[in-house]
């Protein structure tokens, strides 16, 4: 919560345009925190360094400076693959549903087969014990939720796949066509359809990941198709599975059609 913190009051950011090193009163001056609450700002600092998440602190007075996970933290306009920052992914995993799923962590290990209070049945994840319902179904009932996790997940695709199609564009020879199940905003598709345009790219996600995609982001040339991956995966010579796995493990039955 503290890297969510530092990222929401935009603290990598500060120390970046201070010439990537910052003291407390170059810090004081740019994050927007009024002054009754200012005196606190050095305890959320020393947890940042002393948990080494995202600042280190010289020794001889006390200036901060990006590591390189903070790095990747900063808001500028250094774009990798159009993303230019991985604070928006920070975001999308501390969401309130995120964090009340946290919270229910032990009583799901502590949950025995056949118990079934907490609003659901044994074996069910935490998050399910937490929202009494499944993660797709709760982000569908709430857009604002749902376009944070997206963005998120965007970007980090969006750095991931840089890494991809530049280090291992190997696996896309002789690949013709791609289906990126559950592939949110479409940010690895469109990856691999800039740098691959041979490959026919497709991404297939739930109703409304796909209809606020179409509305937002240009197509590049992906096809975008609604649907569930648990009855149906449109043939293709290559499935793209990206944090899709533990959808995918509670369906063990996936019917993935790669013909
Ligand atoms: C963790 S996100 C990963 C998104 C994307 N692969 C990425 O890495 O950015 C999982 C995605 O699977 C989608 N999803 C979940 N259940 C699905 C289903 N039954 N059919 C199709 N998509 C599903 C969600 O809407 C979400 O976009």
């Amino acid at each position: 919560m503290a890297l969510q913190c530092a990222v929401e009051l935009g603290i990598p950011t500060a120390v970046h345009r201070a010439g990537g090193a910052a003291s407390l009163p170059d810090l004081l001056a740019a994050v927007p925190v009024p002054e009754h609450r200012k005196p606190y700002l050095p305890r959320l600092m020393r947890f940042l360094v002393v948990t080494a998440a995202a600042l280190s602190e010289d020794n001889s007075r006390v200036v901060y400076r990006l590591t390189p996970l903070s790095r990747l933290l900063v808001d500028d306009d250094v774009a990798v693959n159009g993303c230019t920052s991985l604070a928006p992914f920070v975001l999308s995993q501390t969401t309130r549903f995120h964090v009340g799923a946290a919270l229910r962590l032990s009583d799901w290990f502590k949950q025995g087969a056949d118990d079934d209070s907490g609003g659901a049945p044994a074996a069910e994840m935490p998050f399910r014990m937490a929202h009494g319902t499944d993660p797709w179904d709760a982000m569908r009932r709430d857009p604002v939720v749902s376009k944070m996790f997206h963005d998120g997940l965007g970007a980090d695709s969006r750095l991931a796949l840089d890494f991809v199609v530049n280090q291992c564009g190997a696996v896309f020879d002789g690949v013709g066509s791609l289906v990126d199940v559950g592939g949110g905003d479409g940010s690895s598709a469109r990856a691999i359809a800039r740098a691959f345009p041979h490959v026919k790219c497709s991404v297939l996600d739930l109703p409304h990941v796909i209809g606020s995609v179409v509305v937002q982001q240009p197509s590049d040339g992906v096809e975008y198709i609604v649907g569930d991956m648990m009855s149906f995966i449109p043939p293709s010579d290559a499935v793209l599975l990206k944090v899709c796995c533990s959808t995918c493990h509670q369906h063990p039955s996936l019917p993935v059609n790669s013909e």
